[in-house]
């Protein structure tokens, strides 16, 4: 059933999540370019205004705040034609988007992205847990409707590819609803 039966002008709102390191600042930003849509990357925002409450000890990260960012972002959001690059799922309004993916990584390629960018110890083995537990994944499946979240794998280029071919595709279908 569509979801959104006047689909917006300005094309549809893609939340990009999961774990760090799966590649969602990769497939946003390339997607953003092929299909002319605003990219924005929650981390950075949040980082830029300094959206932050304190920081998380035992997980060795700045806290976000959930309603400074929802508030900073709620009247781009409401424009249409974005899309949302965030390891979270849960602090957005479920009204913003028509489509949520998840990005999915083996363990190795993970582990190996993840030790490039600097991680270890205990920061990397739980990301790597986070990925196994499908943490992200159940968080989207808990946010927003059923068919409105797609699990897409994102291990190789061939991934990445066929990953904006899906989601094209599913931009061309997405704007003839209504019509
Ligand atoms: N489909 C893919 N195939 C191979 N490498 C990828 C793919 N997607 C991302 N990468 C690489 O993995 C690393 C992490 O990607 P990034 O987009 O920064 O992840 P995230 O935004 O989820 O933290 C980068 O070095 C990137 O080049």
């Amino acid at each position: 059933m569509a979801r959104n039966m006047n689909p917006n002008p300005n094309g549809p709102n893609i939340l990009i999540t999961g774990t760090p390191g799966t590649g969602k600042s990769t497939l946003g930003k390339e997607l953003a370019e092929r299909a002319s849509l605003n990219y924005i990357n929650v981390g950075e925002l949040a980082q830029l205004n300094n959206y932050f409450d304190g920081y998380d000890e035992e997980r060795q990260c700045p806290i976000l705040n959930d309603d400074q960012v929802v508030d900073e972002m709620e009247d781009t959001m409401q424009q249409g034609g974005n899309v949302v690059d965030y390891h979270g799922s849960d602090l957005f309004p479920e009204r913003w988007f028509d489509l949520v993916i998840v990005l999915r990584c083996d363990n190795k390629n993970l582990y190996d992205r993840l030790e490039n960018r600097g991680y270890s110890g205990k920061k990397l083995s739980d990301n790597i847990e986070c990925e196994i537990m499908q943490t992200l994944l159940e968080e989207a499946r808990e946010s927003y409707a059923e068919e409105v979240v797609v699990e897409l794998p994102s291990n190789t280029p061939d991934d990445l590819e066929s990953n904006l071919d899906r989601i094209q595709l599913w931009m061309e279908n997405w704007a003839k609803q209504g019509s």
